[in-house]
Order: C-alpha cells, then sequence, then structure tokens
C-alpha cells in the first residue's frame, strides 16, 4: 500500500473515539469442547450475535502457513499484486471496497469457495507464490469450514431443532455460495495526528451470509456494535476464532438473533493481518425463518431466495441496513 500524504488521507473515513481503546472484556467464551456449549452459544446469538471460540480443532500449521503465505503476498510490490486486481468483487483490492464508493485503510484478496470457481485462473497471477498461496486457502478454508459447520450443529441443538445439519447442510452443499477473504492494514503513523480519532480500516457493517468466522494475528482494531448502539473493542486473540452471526442466519431465526453490525479501526504502529471464512447458501436457496423458531408468530420478512438477497446486498453501501429492504411492514 502506498504511503499517503496528510491531506490524501482526510479522505478517508474518521470516528470519534476513546485513545486508546478499551477492551471489552464480556465477549462471550465457547470452548467447543465442553458439553455445555450449546446453550452458551444460544445465548451469545442472542445478546451480542458474536462470541469466541477455543478449543476449535483447527490445525495450527494450516493458520501459520497461511498467515506467512499471505504476508508474503501483501509484501510483494503493489504493481505485483494490482495484477490479481483490481477486484470485481473477487481478486486483489486495495482501498475500494464494493463497487458503490466505499474506501477504508485496507487491501485484500478476496475469492470464491465455490467449486465451480475458476481459482487456477485467479491463483496463477498471484505471483510466484501461487500454488502455495491456493493450498494454503484450501487446507484452512476446508478445516475452518468443518469447524463452522461443528458450531452451527451445536446451534440446531441449542435451539432444540431435531434437524441437527439444517444450517451447516447449507454449507455442506457443494453449491454452497462462500466466500474467503484476506485483509491486511497496514499500520497508519498518521492516525496519531487526528487526536482522539481514529482512521476506519473497514467501515461498519453487517456480514450478509449465515455465518462468518474469522482469525487475525495480535493486532487490535475489531469493533462490534451492541444492542445500545455502543462500540466495543474486541481484544484480538491470535490463537482462537471470533464468529459472527450473518444477515442469513438472523432472518432464519426470525429475528431471535441479529447478525452483529462490525467494523475495523486502523492502527497506526503496528500491521492487521485477518482472515474470514463467509460461509453461506447455494444461490437457489429460499432463506426463510424455520418452522420450529416461529413460535406461533408470522414471519417478520418477505420470501426470498439468497441469490436475490446478494444482488440486492451488492448494490448497498457498506453501512447501509440490506436487511430492512425485505422486512414485512408491521400492521398497525
Ligand atoms: C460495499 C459492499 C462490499 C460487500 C458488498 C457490498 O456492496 C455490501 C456488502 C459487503 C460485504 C461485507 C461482508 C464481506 O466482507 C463481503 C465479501 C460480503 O459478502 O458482503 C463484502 C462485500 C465485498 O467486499 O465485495
Ligand atoms: O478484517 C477484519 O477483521 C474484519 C473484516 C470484515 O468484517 C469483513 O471483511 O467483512
Ligand atoms: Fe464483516
Amino acid at each position: 500500500m502506498v504511503v499517503l500524504s496528510k491531506p490524501a488521507i482526510e479522505h478517508f473515513s474518521i470516528v470519534n473515539n476513546c485513545k486508546p481503546p478499551s477492551y471489552f472484556s464480556g465477549v462471550p467464551l465457547i470452548d467447543l469442547s465442553k458439553p455445555d456449549s450449546k446453550n452458551l452459544i444460544v445465548k451469545a446469538c442472542e445478546e451480542f450475535g458474536f462470541f469466541k471460540v477455543i478449543n476449535h480443532g483447527v490445525p495450527t500449521e494450516f493458520i501459520s502457513k497461511l498467515e506467512s503465505e499471505a504476508i508474503k503476498f501483501f509484501s510483494s510490490p503493489l504493481s505485483e499484486k494490482e495484477k490479481a486486481g483490481p477486484a470485481d468483487p473477487f481478486g486483489y483490492g486495495n482501498k475500494k471496497i464494493g463497487s458503490n464508493g466505499d474506501v477504508g485503510w485496507v487491501e485484500y484478496i478476496l475469492v470464491s469457495t465455490n467449486s465451480e470457481f475458476d481459482y487456477n485462473k485467479f491463483a496463477s497471477i498471484l505471483g510466484v507464490n501461487s500454488e502455495n498461496i491456493r493450498d494454503a486457502v484450501n487446507d484452512y478454508v476446508s478445516a475452518v469450514k468443518k469447524m463452522a459447520c461443528q458450531i452451527l450443529e451445536v446451534l440446531a441443538e441449542g435451539l432444540k431443532i431435531q434437524q441437527r445439519n439444517v444450517f451447516s447442510k447449507l454449507l455442506m452443499d457443494e453449491k454452497s455460495d462462500s466466500v474467503f477473504r484476506l485483509n491486511h492494514y497496514p499500520p497508519c503513523p498518521e492516525v496519531e495526528e487526528f487526536s482522539g480519532k481514529n482512521l476506519i480500516g473497514f467501515g461498519e457493517h453487517t456480514d450478509p451470509q449465515i455465518i462468518s468466522v474469522l482469525r487475525s494475528n495480535n493486532t487490535s482494531g475489531l469493533q462490534i456494535s451492541l444492542k445500545d448502539g455502543h462500540w466495543i473493542s474486541v481484544p484480538p486473540d491470535q490463537n482462537s476464532f471470533f464468529i459472527n452471526v450473518g444477515d442469513s442466519l438472523q432472518v432464519m431465526t426470525n429475528g431471535r438473533f441479529k447478525s452483529v453490525r462490525h467494523r475495523v479501526l486502523a492502527n497506526s504502529v503496528k500491521s492487521r493481518l485477518s482472515m474470514i471464512y463467509f460461509g453461506g447458501p447455494p444461490l437457489s436457496e429460499k432463506i426463510a425463518p424455520l418452522p420450529s423458531l416461529m413460535e406461533g408468530k408470522d414471519s417478520l420478512y418477505k420470501e426470498f431466495t439468497w441469490v436475490e438477497y446478494k444482488k440486492s446486498a451488492y448494490k448497498t453501501r457498506l453501512a447501509d441496513n440490506r436487511l430492512v429492504l425485505f422486512e414485512k411492514i408491521a400492521a398497525s
């Protein structure tokens, strides 16, 4: 990423924030090896739409291999990285997020995990390490997807849904429309000059899919919004995974779970590297509340398929409430 002069940096979003960020100690912690995790996961999804997972079973070597391949890629010259861009939506992106004018202090690689995605074509332009990075992504994504499915099955059990794989089968489907993203947030020393303010790395948003699994290095930056609208800083933990409830899971639980609004602030000294798996359903899948979760109530949402939601989502700005377009108007 090029170093920006002060006037250029002012084109990025800046938010008021207490400095240094005070970490929130109340992020729900789920130990996947413990039998009581099902009730704790349900509670975390209801209260925060967000939790942290330990004893996750994802091999450390898959994480460190991908991390070192990603560092190699992001350290290569901009002209090389740009050969894999621009992201439309897949490929290498730098500062531009999506195609509707959002920007952030971030560079990234976005790929589809769908088997039909021409990964080879994309990987072949990732430079000398293309095969290494492709294999590292594949190993990592397979392991993380397995963990995401385990979480979704425990969640279904916690919700007393008879069909344990009701959510996980959507990720397991060979047509699952899932996405993987590597985000690199370079340090931004100029941040120090905006006393009491922070530069946005990745602007506030919710994730449209069912579930997102995030792992980052030990650099802070991730914040989530609580139900009362307050932003809290999530203490980084490179040995754990963070789980976000996505918009689709909000709909499938008829609003019992809320998709979590989150954002990333740039750091003035350390670079942040994050890897996120976004587990989505097949394009043709109808996204609707599960009958057993309706409790005699009507659906809060109009009927739609994932492809309809996705098309609509990609027309929105990052911070928009994308689900509002699919909510039924409450009768007065
Ligand atoms: C501004 C945008 C970027 C995004 C597509 C969108 O139009 C609105 C949703 C955004 C988001 C957020 C979560 C994931 O990072 C992402 C890949 C996704 O599925 O939805 C991004 C999209 C993107 O960066 O292309
Ligand atoms: O990079 C991060 O830590 C989070 C990014 C994010 O929320 C996203 O890519 O959707
Ligand atoms: Fe996100």
